[in-house]
């Protein structure tokens, strides 16, 4: 049976999920980046299918997806072939620091374009109908409105999820990354600050990459005086300095490590309270927030139901077994997902 065709009769399903899939695949690797923005990707399609290009929002104040994979076909001279236009987020409405994208894709060669998720943000929302209504209106698809598609709408979900915790719910998302040992500890061994394989250090650090800030114990602080840093994979150029949240009911940080963090690129913040972490952290414009602590703030954390994933790395003798306990659409389940070009 010939497969289901869509735009012009040219385009198949197939080349519209390969093309998601490239999207959804580079935006994955602006996570951390982005904040307060969202990740977001975009691929361009010419009337046979092929991909032309794939743009992503770099960072805030920069170009949006959409106005990125335009300007990249511009430069590559292929604008004009373009015809479909795939975006994991409804395209924005506003001007805000850059003029809407609805616009931008109105004065394109494009005629067919497919959304993979709605803009939770009032202020920005509207792009999907602006595009149907408005004078050249292009063909809108919404993925949510194409079973066959649920995985790709699924993952769309999971690439803004971030971002529409903060917006919707004014809090980060909050993952947790918990590593035990064969005997179920997390204490290291003397000497040690971690036991886990070197491929689980490198899921630990991608982790750090993908978020804006880190939440941690004063009893890890105090036991290992740990760096933080992201060295197992190469983290964002130019990053601003991520926020460090403490949980400090005593006062008992110690100033040089303080000073040591700051020197290292850390925005360091004692806090005595866990559960006022997240509401502080969404004014801060913190999209994704990771707890890396000991077991006395995992137990509050766990307590007060605070996280949204959990990712336990159980050391075995053999590779580490990877657990992940996750509620709703997981950015770290799409992290793992697209494990790639940064680990060479
Ligand atoms: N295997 C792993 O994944 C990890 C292991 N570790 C290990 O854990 C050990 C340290 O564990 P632990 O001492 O439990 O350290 P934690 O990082 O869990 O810090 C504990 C401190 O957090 C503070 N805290 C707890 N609940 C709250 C709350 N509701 N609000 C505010 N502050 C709170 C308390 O501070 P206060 O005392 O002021 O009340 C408490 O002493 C180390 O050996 C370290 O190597 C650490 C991180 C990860
Ligand atoms: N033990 C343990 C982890 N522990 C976490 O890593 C911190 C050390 O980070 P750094 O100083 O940057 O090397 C440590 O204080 C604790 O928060 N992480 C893991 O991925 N695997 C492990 O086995």
């Amino acid at each position: 049976m010939a497969e289901q065709t869509i735009f012009s009769d040219t385009v198949s399903l197939t080349a519209i999920r390969d093309g998601f899939r490239s999207a959804i695949a580079q935006a994955v690797e602006t996570f951390g980046a982005t904040a307060p923005n969202p990740s977001v990707g975009c691929t361009l399609l010419d009337a046979d299918g092929r991909i032309l290009t794939v743009g992503v929002h770099p960072r805030v104040g920069q170009p949006h997806a959409e106005a990125m994979a335009l300007a990249q076909a511009r430069a590559a001279g292929v604008l004009d072939q373009a015809r479909v236009a795939l975006v994991t987020l409804e395209p924005c409405n506003h001007t805000g620091r850059t003029p809407p994208c609805s616009e931008a894709l109105r004065n394109s060669p494009i005629r067919e374009v497919w959304i993979g998720a709605a803009d939770p943000n009032p202020q920005a929302a509207g792009g999907a109908s602006r595009l149907r209504e408005m004078p050249g209106a292009k063909r809108v698809v919404m993925l949510a409105d194409r079973p066959e598609m649920a995985d790709l709408a699924r993952d769309c979900r999971a690439l803004l999820a971030p971002f529409a915790s903060r917006v919707v719910r004014h809090r980060p998302w909050i993952s947790v990354k918990q590593a035990l040992d064969e005997h179920g500890s997390m204490v290291p061994p003397p000497g040690q600050k971690t036991f886990t394989s070197p491929d689980s250090l490198v899921l630990a650090h991608r982790l750090r990459r993908a978020t804006d800030a880190i939440i941690t114990g004063v009893g890890t602080v105090l036991t290992d005086r740990p760096r933080f840093t992201v060295r197992h994979v190469p983290d964002h150029e130019d990053r601003k300095p991520r926020l460090l949240v403490v949980c400090d009911r005593h006062g008992r940080l110690p100033a040089d490590w303080i000073a040591e963090m700051t020197e290292a690129g850390f925005d360091v913040i004692s806090s005595p309270d866990l559960l006022s972490v997240p509401a502080m952290l969404a004014e801060r414009g913190v999209n994704w927030a990771m707890v890396e602590a000991g077991p006395a703030l995992l137990a509050s954390v766990s307590e007060a139901e605070l996280w949204d994933d959990w990712l336990t790395i159980h050391k075995t003798a053999d590779a580490d077994r990877i657990d992940l306990k996750s509620r709703d659409e997981s950015p770290l389940r799409l992290l793992r997902e697209n494990a790639c070009s940064l680990e060479s």
